[in-house]
C-alpha cells in the first residue's frame, strides 16, 4: 500500500464526515502493518465537546477490533497547509501507534508533509511517565 493510495482512502473517508457545526470535514486513513486499512472521520455532537476527529474514529475502529499494529496513518482536510492534527489525537496517536510511524499529512491542494509519531507531539505524556 502506497502514500498515495492512503490518501484516495483517507479523501474517502472524508465524504462521511459528519460536520453539521464546523461544516470542516476532515478523513483520515489508518494502515496496519498486515495490510488491512481503517478509515475514520470526524463525528460531532450538539454537545459540542463530543465531537470526535478522523484520526482518533480510525484508530478506536482499529483498536477495538483488535487491530493494533500500525505502519501509516493518512489526514486530509480542505485546509491551506497540510491539516495539522489537534492536541488530543497527537496525544492518542502518540500512545497507540509506534514513534517511528510515519503520518502523513495533506490538503485538497495536494500539499503532503510526512513526520514521524515522535515528531508530532515532542515530550508527550506517556504510560512510563505514570508509574516510578
Ligand atoms: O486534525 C483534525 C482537526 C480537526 N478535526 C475536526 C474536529 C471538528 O469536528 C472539526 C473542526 O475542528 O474538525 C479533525 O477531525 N481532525
Ligand atoms: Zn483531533
Amino acid at each position: 500500500m502506497n502514500v498515495e493510495q492512503m490518501i484516495i482512502e483517507a479523501k474517502a473517508a472524508r465524504e462521511l464526515a459528519y460536520v453539521p457545526y464546523s461544516r470542516f470535514q476532515v478523513g483520515a486513513a489508518l494502515l496496519t502493518k498486515d495490510g488491512k486499512i481503517y478509515r475514520g472521520c470526524n463525528i460531532e455532537n450538539a454537545a459540542y465537546s463530543m465531537c470526535n476527529c478522523a484520526e482518533r474514529t480510525a484508530l478506536f475502529k482499529a483498536y477495538s477490533e483488535g487491530d493494533k499494529d500500525f505502519s501509516m496513518l493518512t489526514v486530509v482536510a480542505d485546509t491551506k497547509r497540510p491539516v495539522p492534527p489537534c492536541g488530543a489525537c497527537r496525544q492518542v496517536i502518540s500512545e497507540l501507534c509506534p514513534k517511528d510511524m510515519r503520518v502523513v499529512l495533506t490538503n485538497l491542494n495536494g500539499d503532503v508533509q510526512e513526520l514521524t509519531v515522535a515528531e508530532l507531539l515532542p515530550g508527550a505524556f506517556s504510560p512510563e511517565d505514570l508509574h516510578e
